[in-house]
């Protein structure tokens, strides 16, 4: 099992540095051939319109689109969330547009809105550290869609068969169980019994 981080921008190394601890084998996804390779993607926090710019600028985009709809397993973390919505619901423009969700983006304020806590999610956990910074949530989803968390009435976490959003960060935290959530969405995706972990 192989699992990509799209590293245009943002904060991919946390990411892939948590997979390998995980004892994961994985790739920091830069050029289109690299998507040929994986069995799963996170898409990372940043910046979305500059990843979103970068997708295409290198030629990335169509290959992205298509394996998603093909079903591989994706994990858009607060900037990659943006990138996989349907809908911005503030903004003119979308992304990858493959998973059915209405995201408002910079939600919680462009500077001030950066801050900790500790939701349920679930399936994963009751108390799972959550750090959002200048994030998106999502204002409401299509009837696919499964939501995971709330945190004050928004949503922060879903589910659409293979693709996974969280409006939060936790690969700058030492939680680790939505990680070990997406390998066993990975791990049941290419039926490898064997690559599945505990929470
Ligand atoms: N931490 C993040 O990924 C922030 C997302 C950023 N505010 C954006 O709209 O792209």
């Amino acid at each position: 099992m192989k699992i990509g981080v799209l590293a245009m921008q943002g904060a991919y190394r946390e990411h892939l540095k948590i997979l390998s601890s995980l004892g994961v084998d994985t790739i920091d996804v830069r050029y289109e051939e690299d998507i040929d390779d994986i069995d799963g993607l996170i898409i990372p926090g940043g910046e979305s319109t500059t990843m979103g710019k970068l997708i295409k600028a290198l030629g990335l985009f169509d290959k992205l689109k298509t394996r998603i709809e093909d079903n591989m397993p994706v994990w858009g973390t607060c900037a990659g969330m943006i990138l996989l919505a349907k809908n911005i619901v503030n903004e003119d423009y979308n992304h990858l547009a493959v998973m059915d969700i209405n995201v408002v983006r910079n939600a919680y304020g462009r500077q001030l809105g950066s801050f900790e806590t500790k939701a349920p999610v679930k399936d994963i956990g009751e108390d799972i550290d959550m750090v959002f910074i200048r994030a998106p949530y999502i204002e409401s989803v299509g009837k696919n869609v499964e939501v995971l968390s709330t945190v004050d009435g928004n949503i922060v976490a879903a589910q659409e068969e293979n693709m996974l959003v969280t409006s939060f960060h936790p690969e700058l935290t030492d939680d680790f169980r939505l990680h070990k959530y997406f390998i066993n969405i990975v791990a049941k995706s290419i039926n490898d019994i064997n690559c599945i972990v505990a929470l």
